[in-house]
């Protein structure tokens, strides 16, 4: 097995210097023996600035540089369908496609990406996580588009195509590859995939490498503000946009050392700053201690916990106050989810709706009669100018109570085993069982945020004593 993989990278390497597709002789394509996933290390110093790889364009697989264009565009198919058409087709085209010396390197598919997994792996490893219902929704869609989509594409396609290429098992798998592997390449090509910049893993704020989209006819005229710009562009792992729309033999995307890598070492690309649940959405994979981890209280729950104090009638209309004053500042933003940061911190919308779920009867309904903007209780807190930076003036014990709640309904969510349970199942789990381990690093990641919200919620009970205590006294003193 080895040995065959070893051969295909070697017609990879062969295939790149057909392609004109230049790299440093300091990077070294690794087969890892465990998984056969592919990694770049450094075979010796690389320092900060050194020009790594050139790419031309041309040699990216997009539905503009595929043979299947013109059936593609005719079609009227776009976005992710189109490049999974123009995908399925190259392969389907074996050695006959320009990219067979890049596709016979690609895997399959990526099966750790969960729009993969069966519906019972789906439901068992996912529940309770920000992507239980989106990868089941997703798998869904995916089946309503291959029928609505794919299926009429390959009956009227004018040159017979064989439909066991773009059946739902190819458009699935087509799929995995597009999400884990593709990139946005510019305004002409839109995105597809990248050969060699595919083959970089992901760090999380930690990156060695950079993207950039340059035209040769522009490059002497690009002024160093320019550069820094699209470098800033470029963080997100996304190739910039040329200024130049037009398709040219010459344009070519360069791969620059944003930082020194030492002899020995992996050099890394950013896929962009994403948190464990979109990473594992996406690309089938987690980090520990990612610092855009995030989870959501849905909307619904708030509503749920509501209810189960108050009346439906009392739920109902604090709830309709709540969106007359957030439509008010924020007339199309529609909330169905809150987020909790990282650190816990929950966001300010969810603070101001439990407020005022729990405004006390007299306060809601003068505010009700003046149909005002604005909102007080006897603490003089004026509701629409309670923003992010000042939100722990709502923390009032009640509200403090009512996150401790929201902690534990949606807590309930992840099931009957505890994040204890979590935390031992995963030390437990050979990072070779993948799917296993990511949708536990993913679950204890979660689960730690609600912790933090735990904790964020006792400590602002902390911060109001010492705000009605010492902190106003004081206040007052120096009047
Ligand atoms: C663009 S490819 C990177 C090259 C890939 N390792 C290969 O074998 O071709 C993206 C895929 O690599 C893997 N990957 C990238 N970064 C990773 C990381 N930090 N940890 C685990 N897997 C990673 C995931 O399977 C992801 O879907």
């Amino acid at each position: 097995m080895a040995t065959c993989i070893n051969r295909r990278m070697r017609a990879f390497k062969r295939w790149m210097k057909h392609q004109s597709i230049q790299y440093s002789d300091a990077l070294d394509f690794i087969i890892q023996q465990q998984d056969q996933q592919v990694c770049v290390k450094a075979l010796y110093n690389i320092h900060e600035g050194d020009l790594i790889a050139t790419i031309p364009k041309h040699t990216c697989l997009t539905v503009k540089s595929s043979a299947a264009c013109k059936l593609i565009e005719d079609f009227c198919l776009e976005g992710y369908i189109a490049l999974s058409v123009a995908l399925m087709y190259e392969k389907s085209l074996g050695q006959q496609s320009p990219w067979f010396g890049y596709l016979q390197l690609l895997p399959d598919r990526n099966a750790d990406v969960p729009l993969l997994w069966s519906v019972d792996e789906i439901d068992e490893l996912l529940l309770g996580t920000e992507l239980h219902k989106t990868v089941k929704e997703d798998k869904a869609l995916v089946y309503e588009d291959w029928k609505a989509c794919i299926v009429p594409f390959v009956e009227s396609a004018p040159t017979p195509l064989n439909p066991d290429d773009f059946d739902l098992e190819q458009y699935l798998a087509a799929k995995s590859l597009i999400s884990s592997r593709s990139f946005q390449i510019d305004d002409y090509y839109g995105f597809g995939m990248v050969p060699l910049a595919d083959l970089f893993n992901h760090k999380t704020d930690a990156e060695d490498v950079h993207f950039t989209s340059v035209s040769s006819h522009s490059e002497s005229d690009t002024d160093s503000s320019e550069n820094e710009e699209k470098q800033n562009d470029d963080i997100d792992g996304d190739f910039s946009a040329d200024d130049d729309t037009s398709s040219s033999a010459t344009e070519i995307l360069e791969m620059i050392m944003v930082r020194d890598v030492e002899a020995g070492t992996e050099v890394f690309n950013t896929y962009g700053s994403m948190g464990n649940a979109a990473l594992l959405h996406r690309y089938g994979f987690t980090e520990p201690d990612n610092p855009y981890n995030i989870v959501n209280i849905d909307l619904e729950l708030v509503l749920q916990w509501s209810s189960s104090i108050f009346s439906s009638r009392h739920t109902r209309s604090r709830l309709s106050l709540w969106k007359r004053l957030h439509f008010s500042e924020f007339p199309s933003q529609q909330i169905d989810y809150f987020e909790i940061s990282s650190d816990g911190e929950p966001e300010v919308e969810l603070l101001k709706l439990i407020f005022i779920i729990l405004l006390p009867e007299k306060a809601y309904n003068e505010f009700d009669k003046s149909k005002a903007t604005l909102i007080s209780n006897k603490k003089g807190i004026i509701l629409s100018e309670v923003t992010e930076t000042n939100k722990k003036l709502l923390l009032t014990e009640s509200v403090q109570d009512a996150l401790l709640s929201l902690a534990d309904i949606r807590e309930r969510c992840y099931g009957l085993r505890s994040l204890e349970d979590d935390v031992e199942a995963l030390k437990a789990c050979p990072v070779t069982n993948t799917k296993l381990y990511h949708s536990l690093v993913l679950r204890t990641s979660e689960r730690r945020i609600l912790q933090k919200l735990r904790a964020y919620a006792s400590a602002g009970v902390h911060f109001l004593k010492v705000c009605n205590g010492s902190t106003l006294k004081k206040k007052l003193q120096k009047r």
